[in-house]
């Protein structure tokens, strides 16, 4: 059993207590992808993380709008909040209170396997959704994605393997996340951003370089690989002054 297969668990051991049916509230999300595909240099989505499975606590006592104004002030195209509680420490009340704190577009990062955990975000404010397609199947990404789209948030399908990006590409999505995370094994590479880029690269989806990315030549690479942006944690946390890294990352597309 990997840390995976206990988080996604949990989840379905929370969703027994989660009534039916999960009314939405009356909102327009902030698009996201438009503006990721605005200007010339790549977009950042800065992730709020305080800890991880991977690395344990990375900044657990972060104020989770204090860390989203400074991303904003680096020029962030929009903001990831984890929410997972058990490995991340994080909560649907930080997306909340990111969501009343900002004007871009917030990424609801968690593990969902349930419309209803679809619902909840949504009425938390969430513009964005992640899929993951390690823990779903093509249906159960289909028909997430189809209700997802019913409510105008835009979905970020995540792969990490050429498996996962064909069973990804059948749902025609507009964003693709390329995990260079295995979140099996926790190994980080950028060349998986690379290799499934050199093959898969459609155009009029935005590709999302996601994991392991620190400096400008990280960035770089993603770029040339094809990514049209970053998604970066990790180095975000722990840096004293993350707008100016967001600055940094923030390197010309390559054509
Ligand atoms: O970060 C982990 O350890 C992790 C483990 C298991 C499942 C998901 C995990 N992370 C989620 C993410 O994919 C990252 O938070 C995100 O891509 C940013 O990565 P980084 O810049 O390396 O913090």
């Amino acid at each position: 059993m990997t840390i995976l297969d206990d988080i996604v668990e949990v989840k379905k051991r929370q969703l027994e207590s989660y009534p039916e049916e999960i009314k939405t509230i009356e909102r327009t999300p902030v698009p996201f992808k438009v503006k990721a595909e605005a200007d010339g240099t790549l977009g950042i989505i800065s992730e709020i993380k305080r800890a991880s499975p991977s690395k344990g606590d990375i900044n657990p006592g972060i104020s989770p709008v204090f860390q989203a104004e400074q991303y904003v002030s680096g020029g962030t195209t929009a903001i990831s909040v984890l929410t997972e509680t058990d490995y991340f420490k994080g909560s649907l009340d930080d997306l909340q209170a990111v969501k009343q704190a900002v004007d871009v577009p917030v990424l609801n990062k968690d593990f969902i396997i349930d419309q209803r955990q679809i619902a909840k975000a949504y009425n938390h404010g969430a513009d964005i959704i992640l899929l993951i397609a390690a823990i779903l199947s093509d249906e159960e990404m289909k028909s997430l994605y189809d209700y997802a789209s019913e409510l105008n948030l835009e979905c970020i399908v995540e792969v990490h393997d050429e498996e996962e990006m064909k069973r990804a590409l059948k749902l025609q999505p507009e964003i693709i996340g390329i995990n260079n995370r295995n979140l099996k094994t926790f190994e980080v590479d950028l060349k998986t951003t690379e290799t499934l880029l050199e093959k898969y690269n459609h155009p009029g989806i935005l590709f999302i370089g996601e994991s392991g990315i620190k400096t400008e030549s990280d960035a770089v690479r993603m770029s040339k690989a094809g990514a049209g942006c970053l998604l970066v944690g990790e180095t975000l946390m722990r840096d004293n002054t993350p707008a100016e890294v967001i600055r940094k990352l923030k390197v010309a597309k390559h054509d």
